[in-house]
């Protein structure tokens, strides 16, 4: 049974900072995408995580994009993704992997998703999207299995993966043979009106509209799911359900005075939406 997606979820896992605290308490995310044509991808991305309040933010992308992430999000590092003892050494460094959003899919970047799906380990979480996604399902890969792995397809990528047609991926499609087979902890399939599939059950999201269907919506929602579930560390598959939930709702916030809402308003706005959230609590 699919249940709904409330705000509550917000109180439960949107919690104050405790003062004794620095930013290596927060999550070491890393974010890998952004080939020569997509940048913009991981760079939304990169915003969002940053602004989501992930403690360190690392960017491993193409060398085309370094000045505009440094122009950007001063905030985040920059590795060139074809060194491979430097991608190495800030994958064994991070807490969370966000891989795929702009990614492409050449064989660099094949061999790429190969070896982060090799070497991620049992202590991160691992969140796969965009490109990633179609490189998996294309090249018949498996998530690794003793890494907390999220997926957020939309429903072609998802169709690519599940091999499920669009219009047949309703919630009795994602049963626990699925999950194992795939190795997916938690499942993000997006659309209108979003559901979370979890071995805590299936939540809708019954929020957010028409006016978040702009490129980079789920490039933005990659960063938002990695900054939460990297600071909010109790439980994962709540901090994903939250990271869902308040994207749309400051989505629909905006939605108010604009006609289209930004992905990159989105990731500026969360900050206040987050401090709204706590101070309620
Ligand atoms: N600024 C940037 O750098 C940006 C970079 N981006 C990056 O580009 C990469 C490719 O991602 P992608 O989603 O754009 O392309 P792909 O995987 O081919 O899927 C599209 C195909 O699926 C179909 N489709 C059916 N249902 C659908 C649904 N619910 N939602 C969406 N599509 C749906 C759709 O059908 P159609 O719209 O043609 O009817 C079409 O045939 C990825 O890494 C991403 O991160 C983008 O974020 C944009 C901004
Ligand atoms: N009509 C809509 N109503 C609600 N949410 C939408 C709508 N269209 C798109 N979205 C949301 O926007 C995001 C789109 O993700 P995705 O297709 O991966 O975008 P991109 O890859 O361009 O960043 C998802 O979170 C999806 O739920
Ligand atoms: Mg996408």
């Amino acid at each position: 049974m699919v249940q709904k997606l409330t705000e509550n979820i917000l109180k439960e896992v949107i919690v104050r900072r405790p003062d004794e605290s620095q930013k290596g308490d927060f999550g070491h995310v890393l974010l890998i995408g952004g080939n020569n044509q997509l940048g913009g991808a991981i760079l939304m991305a990169a915003q969002a995580a940053v602004s989501s309040g992930a403690g360190l933010t690392t960017v491993a992308t193409d060398v085309v994009n370094r000045t505009a992430l440094h122009s950007r999000t001063p905030e985040a590092m920059f590795i060139d993704w074809t060194d491979q003892s430097q991608l190495d050494a800030a994958i064994h460094k991070s807490d969370v992997v966000l891989l795929g959003p702009g990614m492409g899919t050449n064989q660099f970047a094949v061999a790429l998703v190969e070896h982060v799906l090799d070497l991620v380990n049992q202590e991160q979480i691992l969140i796969v999207d965009g490109s990633a996604l179609t490189i998996v399902a294309k090249e018949n890969l498996v998530f690794p299995r003793d890494t907390f792995t999220v997926v957020t397809p939309h429903q072609m990528e998802w169709e690519r993966l599940s091999k499920i047609k669009i219009g047949y991926q309703h919630e009795v499609q994602m049963n626990e043979v699925q999950r194992q087979i795939l190795n997916i902890d938690v499942l993000v399939l997006k659309q209108h009106h979003t559901v979370i599939y979890s071995s805590a059950g299936q939540y809708q999201l019954e929020i957010g509209g028409a006016y978040q269907a702009t490129g980079g919506m789920g490039d933005t929602l990659g960063g938002i799911v990695a900054a939460f579930v990297g600071q909010f560390k109790r439980n994962p598959i709540n901090s994903v359900m939250a990271a869902v939930y308040a994207h749309s709702a400051v989505a629909e916030q905006m939605a108010q005075y604009s006609y289209v809402v930004k992905p990159s308003f989105i990731a500026d706005g969360m900050g206040n939406f987050m401090a709204q959230v706590q101070s309620n609590i």
